[in-house]
């Protein structure tokens, strides 16, 4: 687990990434990381590809504020439920893709469900691309706290292992450090961007189910 200070290097480093791969436009997305008093989360409304010291605050488990003068991210909540959900998240990073956030629309089921990709090797857990891959899709809702009750049930019966969609909205990765989550964010979203290229040839119709 890492302290405070390696924990906010990591996540600002983390969001000039993301910045530069345009995952997250204008003040979208949000980061945190697990930390030995609880957690360390980015204040909201902030440019994540230019987080300096300041723009973070400090969490304990149960969302007590321990520092920081910051409003929090909006979507706290979120990040809170899922270090409660599983013991082994360390990180989370949150983006807003073109390609998750069409995807997450276009898809009717309450799933994703890629199959046929080498790069689906690449996340944790997998030895083949004939695997099939299912990432949960959540109806958005401006009620964060509400949207984090269905995410927490539905973790119940299908345990959260790389992330989950927001529909219209984006991305939640997952990881049991910040290399993991970061790999499994840039895999998810190749994965989403070849799923959106091949739906765009092939006609949405066969995403509709
Ligand atoms: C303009 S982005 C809308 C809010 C959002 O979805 C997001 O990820 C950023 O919220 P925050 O409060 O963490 O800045
Ligand atoms: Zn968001």
């Amino acid at each position: 687990m890492q302290n405070n200070n390696t924990a906010i290097s990591q996540l600002i480093e983390a969001g000039k990434w993301v910045s530069q791969k345009e995952w997250i436009p204008a003040t979208g997305g949000n980061f945190s990381a697990r930390t030995e008093s609880g957690f360390v989360i980015t204040a909201s409304g902030q440019d994540k590809g230019k987080l300096t010291n300041e723009h973070f605050l400090q969490l304990d488990l149960q969302g007590k504020p321990l520092a920081g003068t910051k409003k929090r991210s909006a979507e706290t909540q979120l990040h809170l439920s899922l270090y409660q959900l599983i013991p082994e998240a360390q990180c989370v990073l949150h983006t807003h893709s073109v390609a998750a956030t069409v995807l997450s629309q276009i898809t009717k089921s309450h799933k994703l469900d890629l199959t046929g990709y080498e790069m689906q090797k690449a996340l944790t857990g997998f030895t083949s691309h004939l695997e099939t891959l299912s990432i949960p899709i959540f109806n958005n809702d401006q009620d964060i706290d509400h949207l984090s009750l269905l995410v927490s049930d539905h973790h119940l019966h299908t345990p959260i292992e790389h992330g989950v969609l927001i529909r219209g909205h984006g991305l939640y990765a997952v990881g049991r450090n910040i290399d993991e989550v970061r790999r499994h964010l840039e895999v998810l979203e190749f994965l989403f961007s070849c799923e959106l290229e091949r739906l765009k040839i092939t006609g949405i119709q066969a995403n509709n189910k």
